[in-house]
This record gives structure tokens, C-alpha cells and sequence, in this order.
């Protein structure tokens, strides 16, 4: 089975838009929780534009499935995932002035670097996975950094496959059958929506976990819309 982890952030964009606490995350999660998401993935950044630093130490509090927390390591990301202990850090190589994530870790240049850090929050009892691209040299250099998982940065598969290309999986195939052969769980996220996650899924052997957010929740909103307008109208009349 492939776990389905919420990724929240969005949630957070929409609350921060406002001040406040409308949507509220914790209730939030709680109900995606309910509603049967086996994980909860928040992405705190530097800037704290969407998930603040406060959101992750409530947040720890209250997920009862799996709780994600992903990032760059930099000081202030390790010691909040230290102080607050989610079952599993993805680390992500991103710049602090990304919009998004954009490109998975070289596993060979930062191998020293991703080996101290992963020990670390190991000895924490922390499982980790590191965000890498569909490469088989990267995905062994993952294997050496004393790593749990990795996750496929799924971009260029949801693009292509948005363009009709379905030979967008093949790097993703190849890549987690390497991985599997060298003792790596494998996780995947980015882009991943209700139109690609299926053939994805059918085509990714061993795929633990995938987080999703963006389309998740622009989707939630987009098939809630109905609903919604029906009520005010109904509380109009
Ligand atoms: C790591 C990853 O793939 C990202 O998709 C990320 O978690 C989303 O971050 P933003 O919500 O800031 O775009
Ligand atoms: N790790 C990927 C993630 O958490 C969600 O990415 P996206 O669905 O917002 O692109």
C-alpha cells in the first residue's frame, strides 16, 4: 500500500493571507487525518511564508498518523525537527529565495554534508529521506549517505504526463527499481494530482509514501465549490 501524506502548506498560504487563524491547521489536519490521510507533510521555510516555525511544534503535538517535516538543513530547520520529532524529515535542497522546490540533492557533492546531518536525526530516532531527481547515480549516492528513503522529485513526470507523454515515468521506473536494489525506501512528490498519481502508483515498484499538496487542496476546492454555493443559497433564500 501507498501511504498518502497532506501536504498543508497551502492550507497555511490561505490562513497567512488573512492574519488570523482561518483555515486553522491543526483542526485542519486533524479532520484530513479523520477523513482517512495516513500523514501529515508541512514544509517550514526559511521565510516562513506559509508554515511557521509555531505551526510544526503544534502541529507534533496533535498528528496521530505520520508526521513529515521537510526542508533545507540549515541550523534553525535541524533544531526544529530535533525539538520536535516527527516521524519522518525530508530533506530538500532548495534556495531560500525558491518559490518552490526545484531540484533534488547531489547526492556525490553534498555526501559528506547529507551523512552528518542524516546520523543526526537517525540518532534521534527520526527516520529520514532526501529529496533526489529521478537519476540512477544520484539514487546511489542516496545509499550511501546512510539514508532511509528518498523521495522522486516528480515535476518532469507531471509535466510530461500533462502533455500526454507517458514515457515521463521511465527515469522514475528505473530509479526506483535501483533504489529498491540498494536497500532504499522510496517516497515521491511534486505535482502530483488526481490525474497522474494513479499511473504513477501503477508504475513506481515499492512506492511507500507519496505527499501531496498543491493540487490536493486546489482540487478540494475546486470539487467543494458546488457544495458551498448550494449552501449560502440555501441560507439566502
Ligand atoms: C519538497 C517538495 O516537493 C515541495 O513540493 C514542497 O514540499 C512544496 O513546497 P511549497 O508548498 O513551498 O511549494
Ligand atoms: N514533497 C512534496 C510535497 O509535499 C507536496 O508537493 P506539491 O504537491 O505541493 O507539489
Amino acid at each position: 500500500m501507498t501511504k498518502l501524506s497532506v501536504n498543508i502548506n497551502k492550507l497555511a498560504t490561505l490562513r497567512n493571507s488573512r492574519g488570523g487563524n482561518v483555515p486553522n491547521l491543526v483542526k485542519s489536519a486533524q479532520d484530513i487525518e479523520g477523513f482517512g490521510a495516513q500523514g501529515i507533510t508541512v514544509h517550514p521555510r526559511p521565510d516562513e511564508r506559509h508554515i511557521k516555525y509555531q505551526d510544526a511544534h503544534d502541529l507534533a503535538k496533535i498528528v496521530t498518523t505520520e508526521f513529515n517535516i521537510e526542508g533545507n538543513p540549515i541550523p534553525k530547520f535541524v533544531d526544529l525537527v530535533l525539538a520536535t520529532k516527527p516521524t519522518q524529515v525530508t530533506l530538500v535542497p532548495d534556495a531560500e529565495d525558491a518559490i518552490t522546490s526545484n531540484a533534488g540533492w547531489d547526492t556525490k557533492k553534498h555526501r559528506s554534508f547529507l551523512v552528518d546531518v542524516i546520523q543526526t536525526f537517525k540518532s534521534a530516532g527520526i527516520r529520514t529521506s532526501i529529496f533526489v531527481d529521478p537519476n540512477k547515480t544520484m539514487v546511489e549516492g542516496a545509499a550511501e549517505t546512510g539514508t532511509d528513503r528518498i523521495e522522486l522529485y516528480t515535476e518532469s513526470y507531471a509535466k510530461a504526463y500533462a502533455e500526454g507523454n507517458h514515457n515521463g515515468i521511465k527515469p522514475f521506473t528505473e530509479a526506483a527499481e535501483v533504489a529498491q536494489k540498494v536497500g532504499l525506501g522510496i517516497n515521491a512528490g511534486h505535482d502530483l494530482s488526481l490525474d497522474n498519481i494513479k499511473f504513477f502508483k501503477d508504475h513506481i515498484p515499492g512506492l511507500l509514501e507519496v505527499s501531496i499538496g498543491h493540487a490536493l487542496i486546489c482540487e478540494s476546492i475546486y470539487l467543494g465549490l458546488e457544495n458551498v454555493i448550494n449552501m449560502y443559497i440555501h441560507r439566502l433564500q
